[in-house]
């Protein structure tokens, strides 16, 4: 059966929606999540994101998060920035609430056309990343010693200085997204600082390898250094497909954790049809 997709992306970090609340037909397996993901036999995109209706009345839908190896993330800061624009045009608002497995996530679409995304308050501590066995997530004791936390998806960041040496993310990020300290992998950030209220970051995305940006990776890798004293708690995190920024927000009570705040852009790319046979007049 056809399945109607959205192609968009959040400074190049590109997805394919799936709206199913309008094509309850189109049934999600791993290999067909692997196929509409890849690049050169499928429609291509660093994650597919499928959006249901809302399970209760505080949030305006429902979406879920499937990198291309098939496995599904609790979150993906890119990819809800997508979303809140695609919902805000087709309700009318400029505020839209997601609800993700990492909970209900307030949108609002800003008159610059940019994004915010209020991306809940990070989760610092090791059974939360989660890690394989108790440690301080300030300094794993992983090469360049990041600090790992958990906005819903695990984080690690390393922090570099402004000069330096920075291993290449490519050969480094897969080795430590498979190490045995992420029973569940994690997702790798390679943040150099610029100055206290600006870095640099490239993500080696869990599941997803090197992408041009990543939300999520953006809010942890400023939480991280913010923890380390690297970084101040607004910061503009500059990525391979654009700027986001971040405001890591002071908690409304004391002994909580603020909330973390991304606002970036979000792009509406084209809409098609994905079907795995040919159209009866394909003259
Ligand atoms: N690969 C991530 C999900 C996508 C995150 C990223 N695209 C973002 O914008 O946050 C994971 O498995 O946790």
């Amino acid at each position: 059966m056809p399945i109607e997709f959205h192609k968009m992306h959040g400074a190049g970090n590109d997805f394919v929606v799936l709206d199913l609340r309008n094509q309850p037909h189109a049934s999600l397996t791993p290999g067909l999540i692997t196929k509409l993901c890849d690049r050169h036999r499928g429609i291509g995109c660093d994650q597919l994101v499928v959006l249901n209706a809302a399970r209760g009345s505080e949030a305006d839908l429902a979406v879920a998060f499937f990198n291309p190896d098939g496995s599904e993330a609790g979150a993906c800061g890119n990819a809800s920035r997508c979303v809140a624009l695609f919902e805000s045009k087709r309700m009318g608002t400029d505020r839209v609430a997601l609800q993700t497995m990492a909970g209900l996530l307030p949108a609002s679409i800003n008159e610059d056309g940019r994004v915010t995304v209020d991306m809940g308050a990070p989760r610092l501590d090791w059974t939360d990343v989660p890690l394989a066995h108790p440690c301080d997530t300030l300094a794993l004791d992983l090469p360049h010693r990041p600090a790992a936390c958990s906005m819903g998806n695990p984080h690690a960041t390393l922090v570099f200085g402004p000069e330096g040496d920075m291993p290449d993310p490519a050969a480094l990020g897969p080795v430590l997204e498979h190490h045995a300290l992420f029973p569940e992998r994690a997702n790798i950030g390679f943040a150099r600082m610029i100055a206290p209220d600006c870095m640099r970051l490239r993500v080696w995305e869990r599941g997803a390898g090197l992408t041009l940006a990543c939300g999520s990776g953006a809010c942890a890798a400023v939480v991280n250094a913010a923890r380390q004293g690297h970084a101040a708690r607004a910061c503009t995190v500059e990525v391979d497909g654009g700027v986001l920024d971040i405001d890591w927000r002071m908690p409304d009570r004391p002994g909580e954790e603020g909330h973390v705040f991304m606002t970036g852009p979000a792009t509406f790319v084209f809409s098609g049809v994905f079907s795995d046979s040919l159209p009866e007049d394909h003259s």
